[in-house]
């Protein structure tokens, strides 16, 4: 029986959603303890690790636009098997960084798939896995990129040096996302100074998910 809950932390490139994750888990990890599981997509286990460096490794530049998708997808897979449902069914929540919705838009819009056949195809891969919480960190895609320039150009990935119109793809699509799911996304304004981004995206946590916090935002368990 799956008894816990799944949040994700979405966004273009450089919106912060790293930055923000590692400080809200400084903020509820001594309260919630073995309770608590953070992870990333693509990654999360030793399979899906070594995937990721095939997918984001900048001379795989003949890679085809499917062979990606299909390849975020195995990750995924592969994550969700060995690391996402055995938490949620020892009742853990767990806190990951990207999902299904960076498929639908990056490989479905940014690269022109599809979102459709994006998310059907993920569904092999998820048989219906869906986040109970989605935050997503809205920020202009330029902005986004322009942090990654200033800041972190030993981590410039495949996909960062797209053109800034696959980015505007990918900001358009996960803008619609946001509209098609408001129970379940929630927007946090990615633009503010990072403290501000960290407030926030906790006070959504502890509205939708009371059950994980006191009112104070400070964990119960
Ligand atoms: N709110 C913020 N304001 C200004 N700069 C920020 C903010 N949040 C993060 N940064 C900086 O922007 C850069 C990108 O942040 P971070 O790696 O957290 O983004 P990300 O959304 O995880 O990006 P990616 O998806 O590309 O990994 C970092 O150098 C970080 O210090
Ligand atoms: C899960 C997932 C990710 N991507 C892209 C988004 C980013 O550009 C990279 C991951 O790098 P990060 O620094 O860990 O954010 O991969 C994607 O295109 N599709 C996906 O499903």
């Amino acid at each position: 029986m799956v008894t816990g809950k799944l949040i994700t932390f979405e966004g273009p490139d450089g919106a912060g959603k790293t930055s923000a994750l590692q400080a809200i888990v400084a903020e509820i990890q001594p309260q919630l303890g073995d309770r608590l599981v953070v992870t990333r997509e693509p990654g999360g286990n030793q399979i899906s690790e070594a995937i990721r460096q095939i997918i984001l490794d900048r001379h795989n530049t003949a890679m085809d636009d499917r062979t990606e998708a299909l390849l975020y997808a195995a990750a995924r897979r592969q994550h969700i098997v060995q690391k996402i449902l055995p938490a949620l069914q020892a009742d853990q929540l767990v806190l990951c960084d990207r999902f299904i919705d960076s498929s639908i838009a990056y490989q479905g819009a940014g690269r022109g798939i599809g979102e459709q056949a994006v998310y059907d195809m993920n569904q092999f891969a998820t048989e219906g896995l869906t986040p109970d919480l989605t935050l997503y960190f809205d920020v202009d895609a330029a902005v986004g990129l322009q942090r990654i320039q200033t800041h972190r150009q030993n981590e410039i990935n495949r996909l960062d040096v797209e053109a800034l119109s696959f980015h505007h793809r990918v900001q358009a699509a996960y803008l619609a996302l946001l509209k098609q799911h408001p129970e379940r996304i929630k927007r946090v304004d990615a633009s503010q100074p990072l403290a501000q981004v960290v407030t926030q995206s906790l006070a959504i946590m502890q509205t939708q998910l009371p059950q994980y916090f006191t009112t104070e935002g400070k964990s119960k368990i």
